[in-house]
């Protein structure tokens, strides 16, 4: 399949800090590449310098194969974005704003105004003032502005900003059914991984201007960690078996009162063989009280992979 968006070495240096460091991404067609970093991460950055809103110190931006640069306005023809909030006229309504935006894109077809309001669900809005919409709403008009000429490529900073759990749904299967029914690329940053994993069929994870995670979306499940959380009446008893049994004991953060909270092990037989535990531990007299197994959750598989790779997560 064709790559549609691809860096090499992509470099942005302001003054002293590298903010983004020789970043390679390669989004294929039809993929929904989710680009997830923490705040100041280097995200919007790097889009950018794809949009060719700013200009790299050093690397390359491609867009169907064609270099990112100055005198190829071209590249940007098939692309739709948003980039921070977007910008709407707070005293023109969302149709007029969307009936603008065909003018300027030079879209014959008038009716696109009315099927982009329909497929951005903004048929109750279309009369309203921009500068009245809720902050989702007004999200929703920037998607349906970046989509009105029908973009093979859509690139979207965080577009998921304002929106409540209903709207992330709705963005969520919009962009599913733009790369599965009509084969649109789409590259959408976040700093939050629930929100758009489940969609992409890729992720790249940015950290201090540095790409370090690539991963399947499909592989993303099987990367989760799995925890067993034990408990007993005497928690210190029972990390002293486990460990001198030779499992790895870790306890989560200590409460305000010095009391250890329950204890986990990640050893992979463990977790599949929890009975074990129980009989380890009835044994030696300190019968477990809970023993369960937890997965991780996609935000802490976010932030153990930042900092793992030395990052610093507050
Ligand atoms: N024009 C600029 N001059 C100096 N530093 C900048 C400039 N633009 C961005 N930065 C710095 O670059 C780093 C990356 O910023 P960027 O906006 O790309 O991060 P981000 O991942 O998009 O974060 P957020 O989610 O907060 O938007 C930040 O430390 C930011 O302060």
């Amino acid at each position: 399949m064709s790559e549609m968006i691809s860096t090499t070495n992509l470099t942005k240096v302001y003054g002293e800090t590298c903010v983004v460091d020789k970043v390679n991404l390669s989004v294929k067609q039809g993929d929904i590449f989710g680009f997830l970093g923490l705040n100041g991460a280097g995200k919007t950055t790097t889009i950018r310098m794809l949009l060719g809103m700013i200009t790299p110190t050093s690397g390359q931006c491609y867009l169907q194969g064609q270099r990112v640069g100055a005198g190829n306005t071209d590249t940007w023809r098939d692309v739709g974005y948003i980039v921070e909030t977007p910008y709407s006229y707070p005293d023109l309504t969302v149709k007029e704003n969307l009936e603008i935006v065909r003018q300027l894109r030079g879209i014959q077809e008038k009716s696109c105004v009315h099927w982009i309001i329909k497929k951005l669900k903004l048929e109750d809005y279309a009369s309203k003032k921009a500068k009245h919409l809720s902050l989702g709403n007004a999200q929703r008009l920037g998607i349906a502005k970046a989509m009105m000429h029908k973009p093979k490529i859509l690139i979207l900073d965080e577009p998921t900003n304002g929106l409540d759990p209903a709207g992330i749904v709705e963005v969520r299967q919009l962009l599913m059914d733009l790369a599965k029914n009509s084969g649109v690329t789409v590259l959408v940053s976040s700093h939050k991984l629930d929100e758009i994993s489940r969609i992409t069929t890729n992720i790249g994870i940015i950290h201090e201007g540095k790409l370090i995670k690539e991963i399947d979306g499909k592989q993303l499940e099987s990367q989760l960690k799995k925890s067993l959380i034990i408990d007993g009446r005497d928690r210190l008893a029972i990390k002293s078996i486990l460990s001198k049994t030779g499992y790895k004991v870790y306890t989560q953060d200590k409460s305000t009162t010095g009391e250890l909270f329950p204890l986990q092990i990640q050893n992979e037989d463990a977790v599949n063989n929890p009975e074990k535990i129980a009989t380890l531990l009835v044994n030696a007299g300190h019968p477990p009280t809970l023993l369960k197994i937890e997965k991780e959750d996609l935000e802490m598989y976010f932030l153990r992979t930042i900092k793992e790779r030395g990052g610093d997560v507050k």
